[in-house]
């Protein structure tokens, strides 16, 4: 049995964690611990990966801590950067444990994993690619983590393929166009009723290529959960991305 701590228990992705780890037969929960909890309580005694789903402004300090713990993570926060990443790196280097894992994945669902590996096989075809992001309106960022790694993906393929700049003549912008990322146009809709969702856009003259990801239900996120939980240890340092579990 996999013994797997929860960090973010009590919030809506954490909730259902600490489901999915009781109800799978590999796995059993150790402990459930949210804001205000003491970290250090998780040790390499009573668990073997801890799964850290927070906010961004807190992620980075926790999995520091754990990495201090001795314990494999598995990250589904938000918000992380290049040198939030550093900083995970040089922690492990200095963990108590040797081959110590942490897994960092934007996106656990696989619907939106093939959208952002379908994103990047198709980028090169297309002369113009914009990222729509709608997630429901308790969300605290935007734009999404998903979405970011999206309009990376795009924008690695078209750099790769030598790709001009997408067109766009506009001169006046009040914030209409959306967030820039790595040359990309990222647009967030928070809506009363979504959940999860991100769509694709891809144009060339006279025609449009959509890829879309719809998550109704966070339940969409366990089996990837699961499946890092049960995967990470095979992964020393850090990996970012469901993809890498995948055999895509
Ligand atoms: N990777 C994925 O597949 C995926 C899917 C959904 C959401 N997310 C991300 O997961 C994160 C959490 O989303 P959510 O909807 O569950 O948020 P939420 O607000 O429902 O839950 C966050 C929880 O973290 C707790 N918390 C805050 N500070 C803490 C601390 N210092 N230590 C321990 N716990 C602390 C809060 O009390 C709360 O219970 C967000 O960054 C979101 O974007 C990722
Ligand atoms: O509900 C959220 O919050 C989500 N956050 C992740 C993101 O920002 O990409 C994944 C999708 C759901």
């Amino acid at each position: 049995m996999i013994k797997v701590s929860v960090v973010g228990a009590k919030g809506r992705m954490g909730g259902n964690v600490v489901n999915a780890v009781n109800d799978a037969s590999d796995t059993e929960l150790a402990l459930a611990l949210d804001a205000g909890d003491d970290l250090t309580r998780i040790t390499p005694d009573n668990t073997d990966v801890a799964v850290e789903f927070t906010v961004p402004s807190v992620s980075l300090g926790n999995v520091l801590t754990l990495i201090g713990q001795g314990v494999d993570v598995v990250v589904g926060t938000t918000g992380w950067t290049d040198e939030k990443l550093d900083q995970v790196r040089a922690a492990l280097a200095q963990a108590p444990r040797p081959n110590q894992s942490v897994f960092i994945a934007p996106n656990f669902a696989i619907s939106a994993v093939l959208t952002d590996h379908f994103a990047g096989l198709a980028a090169k075809y297309f002369e113009s690619a914009e990222v729509v992001e709608m997630h429901h309106p308790d969300k605290v960022d935007a734009p999404s983590g998903t979405a970011i790694h999206t309009a990376h993906t795009i924008a690695d393929a078209r750099k790769a393929a030598g790709l001009a700049p997408v067109p766009d003549a506009t001169e006046t912008d009040g914030g209409s166009r959306g967030q820039t990322v790595d040359g990309i146009h990222v647009h967030a809709v928070r809506l009363r009723g979504l959940n999860a969702h991100e769509e694709v856009l891809l144009g060339n003259p006279g025609e449009q290529l959509v890829i879309r990801s719809d998550c109704f239900d966070r339940g969409s996120f366990m089996p990837g959960v699961l499946l890092a939980v049960r995967k990470v240890s095979a992964h020393p340092g850090v990996t970012i991305g469901l993809n890498n579990l995948l055999d895509l």
